[in-house]
């Protein structure tokens, strides 16, 4: 059995991994060993059978043990352990969250139902680092899969609107207390039904703009508001979110060399942990509707098409629909007024699931099963 070490695990991403583990019983197939930064000598999580006590994340030589080490701890770990590891010999794999070692040339960005080709064949030739998508990318390759797949796409753009998550847990714990603030300075005029909507709206505009608005986190409110740039600055224009659109798709899909051009703007909007995203995709060719729809709804098992109706669409291709899902539908699929070869889509997916900790989760599997 392979010595898996857990990094991370009791962080928002490491929980989601930790519960879809034990859904899915991989802990049958390893022998797992929890590290912690903070916590050495306490206890690891309920995972079903005995742990031993949680060793110290930091050392070097008890990390070496692992045939595997996988961490949702973040970057800056990354960058302090990893090169540590590796200089003092150590040749197993490492399958990480973070974004520090994506774009290496050793590294293989891992989502096994696009990509199983590309991870496959870097396995073959000896490949050890597997780090896991940024989320809105994965999400839309995910739903879009059909459309790569049969390499119909000649550009696309994406108008994101990222879930607070993305940005960490204590950034989902400023929305909702923006939120509640919103809703106290306003709560006397709403339950009175005379009351006049302009009253209610001055009330919360001023909130919103008061000092005393929770943002620590944010830095500006995004409930009642929202915030359209997510990541560094590039500074040419471009935010950091938006460059890894291009740059992780085409790693993704292993054509680094005839890249598909993706580009738009991510927005984080005031939605706890679903990331959706509009499309505007130019294709190769004029495919038929009908067509395009067989090929996107069921190219694996988590991608769907919804029908472009209305009353489906608002029901079944939003957050509150498919939050704590893996399912990555698509829907608002047309053929747009600038030609045949223009289709519209919108997608809607869990960004701490498949945007994060499945991707992560299966590749740890498909070690367990070479
Ligand atoms: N959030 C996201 O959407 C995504 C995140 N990632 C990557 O995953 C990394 C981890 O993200 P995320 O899970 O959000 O980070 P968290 O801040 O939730 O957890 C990171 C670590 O913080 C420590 N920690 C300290 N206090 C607490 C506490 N009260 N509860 C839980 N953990 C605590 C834990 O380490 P210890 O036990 O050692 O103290 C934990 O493993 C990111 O840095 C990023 O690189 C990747 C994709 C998406
Ligand atoms: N930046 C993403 C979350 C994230 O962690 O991305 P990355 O793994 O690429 O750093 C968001 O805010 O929604």
């Amino acid at each position: 059995m392979l010595r898996v070490g857990f990094v991370g695990w009791r962080g928002m991403v490491g929980s989601v991994l930790m519960h879809r583990m034990r859904e899915e019983r991989d802990f049958d197939h390893i022998e797992p060993v929890f590290f912690t930064t903070s916590q050495t000598g306490g206890q690891g999580p309920d995972i079903g059978k005995d742990v031993p006590p949680l060793k110290d994340a930091r050392a070097v030589d008890q990390l070496k043990a692992m045939d595997v080490i996988v961490s949702c701890q973040g970057g800056d770990y990354t960058t302090e352990i990893f090169p540590k590891l590796r200089a003092d010999g150590w040749n197993g794999h490492w399958i990480d969250a973070a974004s520090t070692l994506r774009m290496e040339q050793d590294a293989v960005i891992v989502l096994d139902p696009v990509n199983l080709d590309v991870i496959k064949n870097a396995l073959v030739s000896g490949g050890k680092n597997w780090i896991g998508g940024n989320c809105t990318v994965s999400l839309m390759l995910m739903a879009l899969n059909g459309l790569f797949r049969e390499n119909l796409v000649e550009w696309a753009t994406s108008m994101t609107y990222q879930a607070a998550s993305g940005a960490g847990a204590q950034n989902m714990r400023e929305l909702l207390k923006q939120m509640g603030e919103a809703h106290r300075v306003a709560s006397d005029l709403l339950n009175n039904p005379a009351s006049a909507i302009l009253d209610i709206d001055r009330e919360v505009a001023g909130i919103l703009r008061d000092e005393r608005f929770p943002t620590d986190h944010f830095g500006v409110p995004l409930a009642g508001s929202l915030i359209p740039w997510i990541d560094k600055d590039l500074g040419n224009g471009q935010s950091k979110e938006e460059w890894k659109g291009q740059a992780e798709t085409n790693k993704i899909l292993g054509r680094e060399a005839t890249p598909v051009p993706i580009d738009g703007l991510c927005v984080r909007i005031g939605a706890m942990r679903c990331h959706s995203q509009a499309l505007t995709i130019k294709l190769k060719k004029d495919v038929p509707l009908d067509d395009i729809i067989g090929l996107l709804d069921g190219a694996n098992p988590w991608a769907s098409v919804i029908p472009n109706e209305r009353d489906i669409t608002i029901r079944q291709l939003t957050p509150a629909a498919i939050t704590g899902t893996l399912k990555t539908p698509v829907g608002r699929l047309r053929k747009m007024s600038m030609g045949n070869e223009y289709l519209s889509a919108f997608t809607v997916g869990d960004q701490l699931l498949w945007g994060a900790a499945e991707p992560l989760r299966r590749m740890l599997r498909i070690l367990v099963e070479h």
